[in-house]
């Protein structure tokens, strides 16, 4: 288990990450989303202890992180921005993690390297972005922690290659119940396989959910009216995040259960309703909008 209390970090006069508490159960998948410049980053480097927090504590495990090398052994961490040692080939990496971690898992790696199709004779630094980051993974899995931490780690990876990352993580999660926080800006692609998902927003955690209750919580409706209604009083005590008219068709984002706006659609005897589930990526522009970050403000 993995559990952040209230930790802070700021840089000069920025606050990078503000008093955010989370906990991450064993086995689960934790997306992490957030804006630009959100502090996605900021938390894991201080969840792997590469950064001490300003304020509050980490533990894994019951134990502090930074400074700790019993609870680092918990874990992998894949960085945004990949760094290896120059000149430096993949048995290079194999051979240093065999070390580092005592559980590494030589043959996995071996076996993945094949089925990658990377060569483990060749200098990381002529790989490219893309294939270091499979490189990365394949260390990450193969180093065989409880935990593993990936920022954007998925983000610059091909279709077919993200489909077989995929697959491997969900089979350790499987065979060996892995935990993984995964930091992204693709949530098409957390969706498919997060158990929940924080969402921050500059520095502070917005919505910290199970991605199931998430969805079940807020909905998009679609509906034409006989004639001009006043929309919001039809949804009177409920939290409207917004309505968009085009012609007669309202779209309507509102948080509630599909039941709640379904009743007080149907009160209002409209000439065609439908309630839809928002998709990660609505749910995340719906939230973020309502603390002030307007998609439409950035694209006009
Ligand atoms: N080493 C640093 N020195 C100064 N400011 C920093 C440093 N690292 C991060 N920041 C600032 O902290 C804030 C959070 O940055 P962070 O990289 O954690 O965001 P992020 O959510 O990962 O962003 P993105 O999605 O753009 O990668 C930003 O305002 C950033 O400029």
């Amino acid at each position: 288990m993995i559990e952040a209390v209230n930790i802070s970090k700021h840089f000069d006069h920025i606050k990078a990450v503000d008093q955010v508490s989370v906990s991450i159960k064993e086995g689960n998948v934790f997306g992490l989303v957030g804006t630009n410049g959100a502090g996605k980053s900021t938390f894991i480097r201080m969840l792997c202890g590469v950064l001490k927090p300003d304020e509050g504590n980490i533990r894994i495990d019951g134990m502090e992180v930074f400074e700790n090398i019993d609870a680092k052994e918990l874990f992998f961490y894949i960085s945004d921005d990949q760094y290896f040692f120059s000149n430096a080939t993949p048995k290079d990496l194999k051979n240093y993690y065999k070390v580092v971690y005592k559980n590494f898992d030589s043959e996995r790696f071996d076996t993945l390297m094949k089925q990658f199709d990377l060569d483990q004779k060749r200098k990381i630094n002529t790989f490219s972005k893309g294939m270091k980051k499979q490189l990365s993974v394949i260390c990450g899995i193969s180093a065989n922690t409880k935990y593993i931490f990936c920022d954007e780690t998925f983000d610059g990876l091909d279709p077919v290659m993200r489909q077989a990352v995929k697959s491997i993580f969900a089979k350790e999660m499987d065979e060996r119940n892995m935990t993984a926080i995964i930091a992204s800006h693709n949530l098409r692609e957390l969706e498919d396989i997060c158990d929940h998902v924080g969402l921050l927003h500059k520095g502070g955690i917005l919505l910290s959910k199970d991605l199931y209750d998430m969805k079940l919580s807020i909905h998009k409706v679609q509906c034409v009216f006989k004639e001009d209604i006043e929309v919001r009083q039809i949804f009177e005590g409920l939290d409207v995040l917004k309505i968009d008219r085009r012609g007669s068709l309202y779209t309507i984002t509102a948080r509630g259960t599909a039941e709640e706006i379904t009743s007080r659609i149907e009160a209002a005897e409209p000439v065609f309703s439908e309630v839809l589930p928002l998709t990660l990526e609505e749910i995340f522009i719906s939230e973020t909008e309502v603390v002030g970050y307007d998609i439409k403000k950035l694209i006009l």
